[in-house]
């Protein structure tokens, strides 16, 4: 039996706005998405915000019905049978929220096992196993207000855990934590996985996707555009080289300039403080054009400039631009023509993804 089935799921928010008169708006949060997650499985979903991830998520752990389709945990229909997919399920999302700091992690941990219903016969040692679990053992009697981000991260996945779900729901776990801490709760992670625990996984760090999930699907704009195994996902893009580029102060006009430069497939900026890292995704071997891309930033101070192989981020990167841009041309063939070049391999296979319905590419 598989233990996420997810079938043409679709949801719309409908919302009053304006004043004095207001008007009802729908927006179709998730727009029929299909995917199937094996028991054991690492499963991430990935995508950029709005994309539809934790509607997807709420909708599977119970917090949302669907406006249509179907989802069952464990042949438990979410809308039909919510009691019997809460009892095999747990839920962490990233943030703050949830513990309660005054008291020990012990203290939580206690006080949410009598919420869950873990006989008091039981609690001690399963507590004792999942602060183990999580690396907490040890620290189990001081205040959680003395807490790391990352310490918090791990104690939210060991209360998420403390009724023996079969699959746990992580939205976000690593977010705002440091990367040394991001590592332990990796590693966390990793050994849920091996105890046989179901994961399904969101997340916008790309390493962290690629080193822990059997497979991913990318969504974005409520679909999935392209799903496999990381590998997989990154043979979208082997017909590609990457160059890396730190600027300072490269602006949109400035990102849309290098996406039209001819032979160009892709390009993305991330901000670290005032250093800008640009990415600028090619053909295998366009060397010749490195002189064209530098030119279309002429005038912005540069830093280092490096050519290296492409990575998950940069198919992740291609997928979600071939989405946009099918998204804007409303045509599946033409994903990817908004770089002012061919749809190339990727274009071409997420706009596949947005042909052949609500699957999403197998890849
Ligand atoms: N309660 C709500 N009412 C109306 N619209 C909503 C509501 N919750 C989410 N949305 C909208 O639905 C879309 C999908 O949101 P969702 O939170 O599922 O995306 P996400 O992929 O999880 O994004 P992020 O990475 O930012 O968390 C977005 O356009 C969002 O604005």
């Amino acid at each position: 039996m598989l233990a996420i089935e997810a079938d043409a799921l679709r949801r719309t928010y409908t919302s009053r706005t304006g004043w004095p008169k207001s008007r009802r708006t729908e927006s179709e949060a998730v727009r029929g998405v299909t995917f199937d997650v094996a028991p054991g499985e690492l499963f991430g979903l990935l995508g950029p915000n709005g994309a539809g991830k934790t509607t997807t998520i709420k909708m599977l752990n119970t917090l949302l019905l669907p406006t249509s389709g179907t989802a069952r945990v464990f042949g438990h229909d979410v809308a039909r049978d919510p009691v019997a997919v809460r009892r095999r399920i747990g839920y962490v999302f990233g943030g703050d929220r949830g513990l309660y700091d005054r008291l020990s992690a012990l203290d939580n941990l206690r006080y949410f096992a009598e919420l869950y219903g873990v006989p008091a016969r039981a609690q001690k040692r399963r507590i004792t196993e999942l602060l183990d679990l999580v690396g907490l053992l040890g620290r189990e009697k001081e205040k959680v207000e003395g807490y790391s981000r990352g310490m918090r991260q791990r104690l939210h996945i060991a209360r998420g855990l403390l009724h023996r779900p079969d699959v746990l729901f992580l939205d976000e776990p690593s977010i705002g934590v440091d990367p040394v801490a991001a590592r332990d709760l990796r590693r966390t992670v990793a050994d849920l996985a091996a105890t046989g625990t179901t994961v399904l996984l969101t997340t916008h760090y790309m390493a962290e996707a690629d080193e822990l999930c059997d497979r991913i699907a990318v969504i974005a704009g409520g679909r999935i555009r392209a799903l496999g195994t990381p590998d997989s996902l990154k043979s979208l893009v082997r017909e590609r080289d990457v160059l890396e580029i730190e600027a300072y102060g490269v602006d949109e006009e400035r990102l849309d300039r290098l996406r039209r430069v001819p032979g160009v497939r892709g390009v993305a900026a991330e901000d670290r403080g005032a250093l800008q890292t640009v990415t600028v995704q090619t053909g295998r071997g366009a060397a010749e054009l490195h002189g064209p891309v530098l030119a279309a930033l002429q005038g912005v101070r540069l830093g280092r400039v490096t050519s290296r192989e492409p990575s998950l981020e940069d198919a992740y990167i291609a997928i979600v631009e071939g989405a946009d841009a099918a998204t804007v041309t409303g045509t599946a063939t033409s994903a990817g023509t908004h770089t002012g070049t061919s749809a190339g391999t990727v274009g071409g296979g997420a706009g596949a993804v947005e042909g052949t319905a609500s699957q999403g590419a197998a890849v």
